[in-house]
């Protein structure tokens, strides 16, 4: 599509080289009075401009297209890129930061791959073209016209890094402001039953100041440039009046040519003042691709191993593992074997690192190797797509998606049929619900899912995982919004579906966990209890308070 661009450009330059020339002929023929001569040049003239019309639009048309063409690719790089990174990036990145890297910065790469191109490219064809004339017209003229010339390279090289500069300032601006509206958008409840409005405004009042004042000064820059080399033009007309006339005078130029020159210069001008605006287009464009770049960069693959069979529940074997977030420790030397179609269940303070154990069993944090193997294969030397395909997680809070709720469901199996549907809306108990919504399965969810309750939300994460059919299950807290007995009678329901899998469930409502081979109980990423219900109950340890705990508060909640 370039390609077919730089032709039609190429036609549109060479059509510009025939107008100055007919004006040349025609002029010259009026002052022989050759009438004939005249009326042709005009003739030519009018064809050639309607030519020049029709291969200009060609032209743009194929370089704006192609330019949407590389948007397009970029951004689904951008996007299939972003959906592989692991937990350290998404931590370290700003959402609005990478909307706006999304949106804002492939814009400016955009401008420049479509509008930018074609001016940068026509500079040099209208450059090349007019000079070669110019010196078959007059190489002394040309070398005359070309002086001011050297001044406006320094200048163009002078401007370029301190429009680089401003130009990565506005960018890093427009960031901070996507983000503080992204983050005020969906953080909205908070901020209004807080009464924090006005405060959530005066700071994206500051953040709107500094991005103005960022603006301001590549505003001026970029003011900056246009009059500047439009100060260049006049200075090579006045050199050309006064030496090319003095050669007419003297009879060593016909006024057809000086005027011609003259015409020719001019047509020099107009890319001379764009070639500006392309520049500081440029460098904002550098600026951009500087920022997509990381984003853009393909990780580092080493060799994976396939899996043997991925569809049977394997055996999770997890040994002295370590694991801290920035120098943070989380978990601490934890030893733990979870048996191929046994539930392990695991409950424990607050903040002792269920949820990140369950995380870097899904391979979301890197770990080190030998600290996790399945079926004894260690997770760092498996294909991460592959190893995700056997699991079924569901986090603690289930996001869901904008859709229906037949859309959620099956997530994680598109097309499949709507028996499978009923199927697992019966298993995680909420087709009663469903017949009572009027649109029933085609309900609509909202944005996260808000049009449903909590409850409902998980248990639609809960169907989605079970659709999906994982042999490893990794459930984190999946019941907690759930009233005890609603909770209980889920997993019951689940259960029996849950029998030949690897099952590890997370739950703060430790008596959901009487049913596990395998009962852990962490406390500040530390093993501190292990063993079945029977065993930790004679222990008469935490699990044992945590469980009298948790049945006095029913029996509270029963007589409230
Ligand atoms: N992405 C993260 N970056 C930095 N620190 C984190 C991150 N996620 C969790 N932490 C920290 O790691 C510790 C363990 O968190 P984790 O969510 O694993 O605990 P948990 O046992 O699941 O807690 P809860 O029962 O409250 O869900 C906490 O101190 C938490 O602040």
């Amino acid at each position: 599509m370039l390609l077919v661009g730089l032709g039609w450009l190429l036609l549109t330059d060479f059509l510009g080289l025939l107008l100055p020339w007919m004006l040349k002929v025609g002029v010259d023929s009026a002052q022989q009075g050759a009438h004939r001569q005249l009326l042709l040049a005009a003739a030519v003239l009018l064809v050639g401009a309607l030519l020049r019309f029709g291969t200009r639009l060609l032209s743009r048309f194929a370089f704006l297209h192609s330019a949407c063409r590389l948007e397009i690719d970029l951004r689904r790089d951008l996007l299939s890129s972003l959906l592989c990174r692991e937990g350290p990036f998404f931590d370290s990145h700003r959402t609005g930061d990478l909307l706006s890297r999304c949106t804002n910065d492939l814009s400016n790469i955009r401008t420049m791959a479509g509008f930018g191109l074609l001016i940068l490219l026509n500079t040099v064809l209208v450059y090349l073209l007019t000079l070669s004339l110019l010196f078959s017209l007059s190489p002394s003229l040309t070398l005359l016209a070309l002086i001011p010339y050297p001044l406006l390279l320094l200048l163009v090289k002078y401007l370029s890094g301190r429009l680089l500069t401003a130009s990565s300032a506005v960018q890093k601006g427009l960031g901070r402001i996507s983000e503080a509206l992204e983050e005020g958008i969906s953080g909205h409840a908070v901020i209004r039953s807080y009464s924090l409005h006005g405060v959530r405004c005066d700071h994206f009042e500051q953040l709107n100041g500094e991005y103005l004042s960022s603006s301001l000064k590549l505003a001026k820059l970029r003011a900056l440039i246009g009059p500047v080399m439009a100060l260049i033009a006049p200075i090579s007309t006045l050199l050309i009046l006064y030496f090319g006339g003095g050669r007419v005078v003297a009879g060593k130029l016909s006024l057809g040519e000086l005027i011609a020159f003259n015409a020719y210069l001019m047509q020099l001008a107009m890319p001379t003042l764009m070639l500006g605006w392309v520049l500081s287009l440029g460098q904002r464009a550098m600026a951009s691709i500087e920022r997509l770049r990381s984003l853009l960069t393909p990780l580092p693959s080493t060799e994976r191993l396939r899996l043997a069979a991925a569809s049977t529940a394997p055996t999770v074997e997890i040994q002295r593992l370590n694991f801290a977030y920035d120098g943070q420790p989380v978990l601490k030397d934890l030893s733990l074997t979870l048996t191929a179609g046994s539930l392990t269940g695991i409950s424990g303070t607050t903040g002792s690192g269920k949820s990140t154990l369950l995380q870097l069993l899904a391979g979301f944090y890197p770990v080190k190797p030998g600290e996790i193997n399945i079926d004894g294969q260690d997770l760092t030397t498996l294909d991460p797509v592959e190893h995700r395909q056997r699991l079924a997680v569901v986090p603690q809070e289930g996001r869901l998606f904008s859709g229906t709720l037949q859309d959620n469901l099956l997530y994680g199996v598109p097309g499949a049929d709507t028996e499978l549907l009923q199927r697992v809306a019966d298993a995680v108990c909420l087709s009663d619900e469903v017949a009572a919504f009027e649109e029933g399965f085609s309900t609509r969810v909202g944005e996260g899912g808000k049009a449903l309750s909590g409850g409902q939300r998980q248990r639609v994460a809960l169907g989605r995982a079970l659709a999906r059919d994982g042999s490893l299950w990794l459930l984190d807290d999946p019941f907690s919004h759930l009233d005890a007995a609603t909770a209980r009678q889920v997993w019951q329901a689940l259960q029996p579906l849950l029998r030949d899998k690897t099952v590890l469930l997370v739950s703060a409502r430790v008596s959901l966990l009487e049913m596990a081979d395998d009962i852990v109980i962490l406390d500040q990423g530390r093993v501190a209890e292990q063993g079945s219900h029977v065993e930790l109950l004679a222990l008469e340890g935490r699990y044992a308070r945590l469980l009298e705990q948790e049945r006095l508060k029913q029996e509270l909640e029963g007589l409230a």
